[in-house]
């Protein structure tokens, strides 16, 4: 079998406060893996892990590479990352933003060529978000902006997306929307996400995997309306 991530008894946080244990993880590729847990259970911190932007215990695989052995794995295409939060400091148009998906073709700001803006263009609106594409980033709302943050992630052509609750500034119809965009990478293009969620009203109906850190030993488990109940059930029951 085929594996997007393997983790072997990790660990990981900040000086004395350890937040993933001996986290044994098999992700197989293609899939779809939601996230789940308690605020401040290790969800980003796992992420940051990945990204290797922390430091860990035990091994982390991603594909056939052992990440410490790779400096820089988003640059050497071995995933993209969409973090909680990224914020723009200078007026930017969003088409300008959204090719930028293609940096590791081209290096950030040089230039794109017409096969590049069309690519962004269609990746805009299979998000939705077609009608855009010439504003400022800036001035947009924080869910318009999270559309166009996932059309240039998109574009990366990495095996393995990373998504840090990336519906959690948009309204009903696009959180629906951005669950159907992200299966639709792994049932269409093979691409494996694992998406970081709290949003778990959404979750019963996709075809993947659930992982709540919040448990005691965290494993994948299937997505189905019972697992997504039970762990439910359980982040309701239990305090960090
Ligand atoms: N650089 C840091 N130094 C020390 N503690 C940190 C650091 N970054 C995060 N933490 C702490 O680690 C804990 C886990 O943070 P993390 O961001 O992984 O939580 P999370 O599960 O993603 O939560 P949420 O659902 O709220 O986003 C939090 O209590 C946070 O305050």
């Amino acid at each position: 079998m085929h594996y997007a991530l393997r983790t072997e008894n990790l660990v990981a946080g900040y000086g004395q406060r350890v937040l993933l244990r001996n986290l044994f993880l098999t992700v197989p590729a293609p899939a779809f893996v939601a996230i789940v847990g308690h605020n401040g259970c290790g969800k980003t911190t796992l992420f940051r892990a990945l990204t290797g932007h922390l430091p860990y215990q035990g091994n982390i695989m991603l594909g056939e590479r052992e990440l410490r052995q790779v400096r820089r794995p988003a640059a050497e295409g071995l995933l993209a990352y969409l973090p909680q939060r990224t914020v723009i400091g200078f007026p930017i148009r969003v088409r300008e933003l959204v090719v930028m998906g293609r940096y590791r073709r081209h290096g950030l700001f040089s230039a794109y060529s017409a096969t590049d803006y069309q690519l962004a263009d269609a990746a805009l609106q299979k998000v939705g978000a077609a009608h855009l594409v010439e504003q400022d980033f800036t001035l947009l709302s924080g869910g318009e902006q999270q559309l166009v943050w996932l059309a240039q992630l998109s574009l990366q052509e990495a095996p393995l997306y990373l998504l840090d609750e990336p519906t959690q500034q948009l309204d009903v119809y696009y959180r629906r929307r951005v669950f159907d965009l992200m299966q639709a990478w792994v049932l269409e293009q093979g691409k494996t996400v694992l998406c970081i969620t709290h949003d778990l009203d959404n979750l019963p109906g996709l075809t993947g995997y659930l992982l709540n850190l919040s448990h005691p030993t965290p494993q994948l488990e299937p997505l189905t309306a019972t697992t997504v109940r039970a762990a439910k059930e359980f982040l309701e029951a239990s305090p960090v």
